[in-house]
């Protein structure tokens, strides 16, 4: 599939990688929100120091943007430890890994970001790395080939994962501690915008981060991007300040909405509306009423769309959720509506079905 470029995508962009690094907190008690597993941690890292041990291995999982690469240069930086970035798909091969392993220094604190698209071969190298901190380095072909076992000095592992699911147990149960990185609540969102504000140096008021924050879909690099956006705005059609109206016009002009659905995403639900009465319908028929490929509604679109409730997928296809018609500002078709035919899983109107006439669209609700 072809990446599709949104302002509220939450990987990483040219720009983000590009202008990140400042944004990101150095200590745990500059790292906002994600309580819990700030407290695990900080106690796993102080007992490590108290024993005058490397820290365990930590696996992170979780979405995209939510800081697993900031968590994991903080483990370093509190370890006072020299820190090294890799990621899975960058090792194809045993012999990546190995090349990367035999130059760590004692201490040093690995980052394996995307761990679970590693290669098999060098899964299996890092199993005996991360508990014995030892490799056999093969040298040689066929029956000439010959294992020479290499001593690693201590390290830590950090690994990153989207899809924690994927690991294979042997692997997973080689971290010490392992921690789910949550989304954001828009409280916390808005310290991570004030404190990004601050660093950028941009005037804003609170209502200005309480309006960026509720768009941000509970991630913090998009909360920074957005950020970064209204303050353009702000510079060019204002006077420097971001305050809610200027926030809210800037995010206007990107198409963004008040919950942080952009085109594509109201497209979807638009579609799921108003052509199919709020389905259930397939998500291939949905993908060709919106013009999109498949993989993008069902990859791009959709997992924020559930996230936030307002399209469920069930056996029988996507069907919209009452809060979907109230975002959209439609009213939901009334029971046994002659436009769907149909009764959905959430009640009076949510049914319909690609083969149906399209349901008249209502006007919004008062
Ligand atoms: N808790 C936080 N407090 C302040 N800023 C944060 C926090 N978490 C993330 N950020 C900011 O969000 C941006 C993205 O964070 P980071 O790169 O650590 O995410 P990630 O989970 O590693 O993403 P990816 O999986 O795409 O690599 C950074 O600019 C970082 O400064």
């Amino acid at each position: 599939m072809e990446p599709v470029y949104r302002l509220v995508g939450a990987d990483a962009d040219g720009e983000d990688r590009a202008v990140e690094a400042p944004l990101r907190p150095t200590d745990l008690d500059g790292f906002i929100g994600q309580e819990r597993v700030r407290e695990q941690l900080d106690l796993v890292l102080r007992a490590a120091r108290a024993r005058g041990a490397t820290a365990d291995h930590v696996l992170f999982s979780g979405a995209p943007g939510l800081g697993k690469t900031t968590l994991s240069m903080i483990i370093a930086a509190e370890m006072g430890a020299p820190f090294r970035i890799t990621s899975g798909p960058a090792i194809q091969h045993a012999g990546d890994l190995a090349a990367i392993l035999s130059s760590l220094t004692e201490g040093e604190v690995l980052f394996l970001d995307e761990i679970h698209r590693m290669s098999r071969s060098a899964e299996e190298m890092l199993y005996m790395a991360m508990e014995d901190f030892r490799v056999d380095v093969v040298v040689g072909t066929g029956l000439g080939a010959t294992p020479i076992p290499l001593e690693l000095p201590p390290f830590t592992l950090v690994g990153a994962t989207t899809r924690a699911g994927l690991l294979v147990p042997p692997l997973r149960d080689r971290f010490g501690f392992t921690a789910h990185m949550e989304f954001y609540a828009p409280a916390e969102l808005e310290r991570v915008i004030h404190r990004s504000a601050r660093l950028l140096d941009v005037a804003i008021e609170p209502e200005g981060a309480a309006e960026i924050a509720g768009r941000s879909r509970g991630t913090p690099r998009i909360a920074n991007r957005l950020l970064r956006r209204v303050r353009d705005y702000a510079q060019v059609k204002a006077d420097g300040v971001v305050t809610r109206e200027v926030a809210s016009a800037a995010l206007a002009v990107y198409e963004i909405d008040g919950r942080g659905l952009d085109r594509l995403d109201r497209a979807v639900l638009g579609a799921l509306l108003s052509l199919f009465g709020g389905g259930p319908v397939g998500l291939s028929t949905l993908a060709v009423a919106v013009g999109e490929e498949r993989e993008t509604v069902e990859e791009v679109a959709e997992p924020f769309l559930v996230r936030e409730g307002l399209l469920a997928r069930t056996p029988r296809g996507r069907v919209a959720t009452p809060a979907a018609w109230a975002h959209l500002g439609l009213a939901p078709l009334p029971q046994g509506d002659p436009g769907t035919g149909q009764q959905g899983p959430f009640g009076a109107g949510s049914g319909g079905h690609v083969a149906s006439p399209p349901p008249r669209q209502r006007p919004p609700r008062r």
